[in-house]
């Protein structure tokens, strides 16, 4: 684990660090608390970790040691699943953390696993969050190549109906707040969930941080699930 984006295995620091430079701690104070009012300060931060996770999550260093660091991490998942009746996974596209084999693995297990569903299978966007059981043999290319699986297509709200939920994330800090890729997708629908139902940022270690910039809408999750297994936040 690190307290920076650049991590350890990932590229070294600079002065632009958002984790080095005070400026960018903030917590959303003087936040606007309607989407529709202007960008603020804290977005164009968010905006800068996320161009550091592009940096440091296509470095040759991360994508040589990919295979191995998602393997760990579905071997380690699949153990803490096992049992469990049903899950919720965004499916992975490079270079996010890998979820198709544990998507996979679960089924196999005799988990049925939920999966996010961004279009209306012509290519179309849906423009807002829906899902879809999982089947392995039954996947398309959605929105931006990213994998979604062709079954019926269920409401946001179907999302009460997991154990557990696997969010993706850029990095997540130690009280559990995300920063994800910006279309506030998982703070829509992490709402609907089932009371108590555990959430669960599929990262690497090096992307657990100190501190990320937090906006008023933006929930923490519970954990963050990684190669060396289940870290506790918040
Ligand atoms: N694999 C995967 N599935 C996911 C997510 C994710 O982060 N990864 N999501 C997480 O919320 C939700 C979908 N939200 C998303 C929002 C934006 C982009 C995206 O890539 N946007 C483009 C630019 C879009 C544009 O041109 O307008 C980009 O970032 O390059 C992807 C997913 C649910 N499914
Ligand atoms: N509950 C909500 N309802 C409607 N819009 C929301 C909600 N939460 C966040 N948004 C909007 O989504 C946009 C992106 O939010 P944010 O930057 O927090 O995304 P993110 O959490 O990093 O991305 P994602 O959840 O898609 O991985 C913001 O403009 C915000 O106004």
């Amino acid at each position: 684990m690190t307290d920076n984006p650049s991590g350890s295995d990932a590229e070294p620091n600079t002065p632009n660090d958002p984790s080095r430079n005070p400026v960018h701690r903030v917590d959303g104070g003087d936040e606007p608390r309607h989407p529709s009012e202007l960008p603020s300060r804290t977005s164009e931060v968010k905006r800068q970790w996320r161009d550091r996770s592009r940096r440091s999550r296509t470095s040759a260093q991360r994508l040589a040691s990919r295979p191995q660091v998602d393997a760990r991490r579905t071997e380690a998942a699949l153990e803490e699943l096992a049992g469990v009746k049903a899950v919720c996974t965004y499916l992975s596209r490079s270079p996010e953390p890998d979820t198709l084999e544990l998507a996979r693995g679960l089924v196999a297990a005799g988990t049925r696993v939920l999966a996010p569903v961004l279009t209306d299978g012509r290519g179309h966007g849906l423009g807002h969050p829906a899902w879809a059981w999982f089947t392995p043999e039954d996947v398309r290319p959605g929105l931006w190549s990213i994998p979604e699986p062709c079954g019926p297509l269920l409401p946001a709200d179907s999302i009460k109906q997991c154990d557990v939920i696997l969010c993706s994330a850029l990095w997540v800090d130690r009280r559990g707040y995300r920063v994800g890729v910006g279309g506030g997708w998982y703070d829509r629908v992490l709402e609907d969930r089932r009371t108590g139902a555990p959430v669960w940022a599929v990262v690497d270690d090096c992307e657990i941080v100190d501190e990320v910039p937090r906006q008023p809408w933006d929930l923490p999750v519970d954990a963050a699930f990684t190669q060396t297994g289940l870290h506790p936040l918040g």
